[in-house]
């Protein structure tokens, strides 16, 4: 294995997987910790954590695990995955995993840089914008369990870290690798260890990943990794995919704008359930009889929890927002396991959160990538019969389900 990748949630994974497939890596993403060894033909590995709202203790400690895991393997290279619109805390958990592995990995200038061009995230004079809004004003500011309320990424890795944060602004950036490399030593000498990258296009990213050879920790979203493949003298390749028949259903507990959209979409033409957050906490709603309405009803069924901001707000006022997104993602996590017991083939979920917990109840290890769907997100092989896509909440465009199903299907 040549590059070993920790991620911070499971569509990130995938979004990180896809980008590393594309280029051309031999990737496959591993659910938490494998156990044993690596396939030896295995170029990338992305392990993936559900560590993104945990506390941070326990986010490092499952970090560090990865890392030992990706160091046992052979890797040259770590990549510290997280979301491109920085979901975080107050806390952490990005400050206190890229401090840990920093320190781990004996690593001084480490590159954070969530910037993601092909899904409208960019990184400007170290502010972080999704497309033309900053990040505090583009819905971001709503989320339910990290709620991102400042767009500066100094400011917010500077609370996080225990580290002094620099920057390498755009001037340098656009005059490419060189002075990209040239800043990094600059801001290094001036005592900075966490070193944010502004980054508005994805050429911007090639240069930033070719200024990254070498360095043993690198830190971001998915865009950062475009130009890390080349460093291995690998080239971008066509992603092989067998497509899978049989039914297929989707869940979503993902409350993001993109979402929303995209069930508003699939409402008006496919049936949909709404899943009421008050009768799975009661128990008046089940898994076995959401998982058996999905199976048996024709079409392409929809499962969502999904609720904008007010309604969203008024439960977790009712119930507390941490039994809430538990009682979702362990319904949603126990519905994906009927599922299969009906011989549902082809499973969608939107949402990191609530895809960690459907993976985790599948008990998925490992993921086989395919190609991509929409920017982010790539079609995967858990088993012989069952293929799934794992949606970030803010990715895909309006028709994303019809097509990540067709896709699935091989349609
Ligand atoms: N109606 C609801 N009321 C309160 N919480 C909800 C509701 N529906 C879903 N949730 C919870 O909100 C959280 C949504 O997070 P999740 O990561 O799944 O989606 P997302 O934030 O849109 O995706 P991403 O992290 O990929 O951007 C989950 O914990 C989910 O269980
Ligand atoms: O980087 C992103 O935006 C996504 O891969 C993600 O992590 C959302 O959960």
């Amino acid at each position: 294995m040549l590059l070993g990748c920790i991620g911070d949630d499971f569509t990130g994974s995938s979004d990180l997987a896809n980008t590393l497939a594309k280029a051309g890596m031999r990737t496959v993403q591993y659910s938490g910790v494998p156990t044993g060894a690596a396939d030896a033909d295995v170029q990338a590995g992305v392990v993936a954590l559900k560590s993104r709202s945990i506390a941070p203790a326990d986010a490092v400690r499952q970090s560090l695990d990865a890392l030992k895991w990706l160091q046992a393997q052979g890797c040259e290279q770590i990549f510290f995955k997280y979301c491109s619109t920085f979901d975080s805390t107050a806390q952490g958990n990005i400050g206190p995993v890229a401090d840990a592995l920093a320190d781990a990995l004996d690593a001084h200038k480490v590159i954070v840089c969530p910037a993601f061009p092909g899904a409208g995230r960019s990184v400007y004079q170290g502010y972080l914008f999704v497309k033309d809004a900053l990040l505090n004003e583009s819905g971001m500011e709503n989320h339910p369990l990290t709620p991102m309320k400042d767009a500066n990424l100094r400011r917010l890795m500077a609370a996080q870290s225990v580290h002094s944060v620099g920057h390498v602004p755009a001037e340098a950036v656009f005059d490419g690798a060189e002075a990209i490399s040239a800043r990094l030593d600059a801001e290094h000498a001036a005592g900075h260890r966490m070193i944010i990258v502004d980054a508005l296009r994805d050429s911007d990213l090639m240069q930033i990943g070719a200024a990254a050879k070498g360095l043993p920790l690198i830190t971001g979203g998915s865009g950062v990794a475009l130009g890390l493949p080349a460093n291995f003298g690998i080239s971008p390749a066509q992603v092989p995919w067998q497509a899978q028949s049989g039914k297929a259903a989707i869940l979503s507990g993902s409350c993001s704008t993109a979402t929303r959209g995209q069930i508003a979409y699939h409402v008006a033409r496919h049936p949909s359930l709404k899943i009421d957050p008050a009768e799975v906490i009661s128990g008046s709603q089940t898994p076995e009889v959401v998982a058996k309405w999905l199976a048996e009803t024709d079409g392409l069924p929809l499962a969502y929890s999904s609720a904008d901001p007010d309604e969203v707000a008024a439960i977790q006022a009712r119930f507390g927002a941490d039994t809430a997104a538990h009682a979702l993602e362990d319904f949603f996590g126990k519905t994906a396991v009927c599922l299969t017991e009906h011989g549902v083939s082809r499973i969608l979920t939107a949402g990191g959160e609530t895809s960690g917990a459907v993976v985790e109840a599948l008990n998925i290890r490992t993921l086989e990538i395919g190609p991509e769907i929409d920017p982010g997100v790539p079609a995967l092989r858990a088993s012989d019969t069952l293929v799934i896509a794992l949606k970030s909440g803010n990715f895909g465009s309006e028709d994303y389900f019809e097509k990540a199903a067709n896709m699935l299907g091989g349609n």
